[in-house]
């Protein structure tokens, strides 16, 4: 299950053509629906836009396929564990939330796969008007073994924490390693098979498709350029399976089907409505060279666009290591309060504002106008520092889900791995004020401070 094994076509919304190489000339050539298609294959489309959605947002693909998805007994509801967007169930919760990482059963002790690892954490919205959003944490250490999951509700983003995820999906294979992460879009059928104990977070858009940020006066390179995205070639099985499991999400709900043969059936396909992977470390990192902090948002990797002009549904933003050389400057994020929720992940090492207490595979969410920002501890020591060029984040990577809606927290969420704690961090900051004794003496300045 090596990376090198598996390749990769690089681009962000191309429109690509993949044929498996068993199966040259497997897509028919001049037209989509040949009245036979190549091999004897079915041609499919999976829309991911309105038909008429306009040029440079209508997304679609063509796959042509052993047998074609129709083929399936009727959808039964099963049970969705954790899962849910029934959010007017629980009271909101305005505090600031810090969760441990949840913990991952042994293997002996219970069996979970991807999908029945799944908890929803917090969101906004519902998949039936198209508009919101689910943050999920998963656990799991048991492959999905002859069952594909897939999501009628919006676009996963999947960020690996511990253990890598195989995802077989119909447009091929993807391994996904922390610090890498992954979108699967809506209605994309995919299978997650792993290696022990693997843990990681989920964030589903419904509202659209995760498009890359515009650059403004960066210029045309810079953050996440697109040719380091990667896209699966084509890759099919032809295999007969006695009551293959299809899971679909739909509408918070989680359904099944069964078909008699494997859905990763696709010899090829063209298109420009297919999954894709990022390392995370091929981030090209902005900030500033000269004075103060900027904010999160030139950190930003993917975004989704609400309506509103330059907000977010959810942005998706990584604090990747870097230099931080600001002078006569308070370095760490400032205090906030913010008209949008955040909420953050860290896949290793620390987060420079909170040393202690917030740990790889843990979470926090400061909701919309609920105050947040360094600690006493990282107060103290960052107004204190020698502001000399630091290497800062070096060997970690925290990053956020950054929402322009109005988040609340599952009950399972409320209650499980979270640390009622987290509000003392805060406790011992102190009150630095006073007033000159004298007129001349005025306010006490950091050294070199402008102006
Ligand atoms: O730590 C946070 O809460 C996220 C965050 C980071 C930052 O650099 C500036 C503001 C902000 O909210
Ligand atoms: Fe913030």
């Amino acid at each position: 299950m090596s990376n090198d094994e598996l390749k990769y076509m690089s681009g962000f919304g191309n429109e690509f053509a993949s044929e498996d190489p068993r199966c040259p000339g497997a897509l028919p050539k001049g037209q989509n629906s040949p009245q036979k298609c190549p091999y004897g294959l079915y041609a499919e489309q999976l829309s991911g836009s309105a038909f008429t959605a306009p040029r440079e947002s209508n997304v679609r693909s063509w796959l042509y396929r052993i047998r074609p998805s129709v083929l399936h007994v009727p959808f039964k509801n099963i049970d969705r564990g954790l899962i849910t967007h029934d959010w007017n169930k629980v009271l909101p919760n305005p505090n600031q939330l810090r969760w441990m990482p949840t913990e991952i059963p042994k293997v002996k002790e219970k069996k979970v796969d991807f999908v029945q690892g799944l908890s929803t954490v917090c969101g906004a919205g519902d998949p039936g008007s198209r508009h919101g959003l689910c943050i999920y944490v998963y656990i799991c250490n048991t492959s999905m073994n002859n069952k594909c999951f897939y999501t009628s509700d919006g676009d996963f983003l999947i960020v690996p924490q511990k253990g890598s995820l195989l995802i077989t999906t119909e447009f091929g294979k993807m391994k996904v390693d922390p610090n890498e992460i992954c979108v699967i879009q809506q209605g994309m059928r995919f299978n997650v098979a792993v290696e022990g104990e693997t843990r990681g977070y989920m964030l589903e858009v419904f509202d659209g498709h995760f498009v890359l940020p515009n650059l403004g006066p960066i210029g045309a390179n810079g953050l996440a350029n697109p040719r380091d995205f990667l896209t699966p070639v084509a890759w099919f099985e032809d295999r007969d399976v006695k009551g293959y499991k299809v899971v679909s999400k739909y509408q918070g709900h989680l359904f099944e089907a069964q078909q008699d043969h494997s859905p990763f059936d696709v010899v090829a396909w063209h298109g420009n409505y297919a999954p894709y992977k990022y390392a995370l470390d091929k981030f090209m990192t902005i900030n500033t060279v000269d004075f103060d902090h900027a904010d999160p948002s030139i950190f930003t990797l993917l975004t989704c666009q609400s309506l509103k002009p330059g907000t977010a549904i959810a942005d998706f933003v990584i604090f990747p290591p870097r230099w931080s050389v600001s002078e006569h400057t308070f370095r760490p994020p400032y205090y906030h309060r913010n008209c949008m929720s955040e909420y953050m992940g860290l896949i290793k090492g620390s987060y420079e504002a909170k040393e202690e207490g917030f740990v790889p595979g843990g979470g926090t969410l400061h909701s919309m106008m609920t105050p947040h920002g360094p600690d006493a501890q990282c107060f103290e020591t960052a107004s204190n520092a020698d502001l000399k060029p630091q290497r800062i984040a070096e060997g970690t990577m925290a990053f956020m889900f950054e929402s322009s809606l109005s988040l609340t927290v599952t009950e399972w969420a409320n209650k499980n791995k979270v640390d009622a704690g987290y509000f003392k961090c805060w406790q011992p900051l102190k009150k630095h004020f006073s007033l000159p004794k004298t007129a001349e003496e005025g306010p006490s300045k950091s050294k070199k401070q402008k102006h």
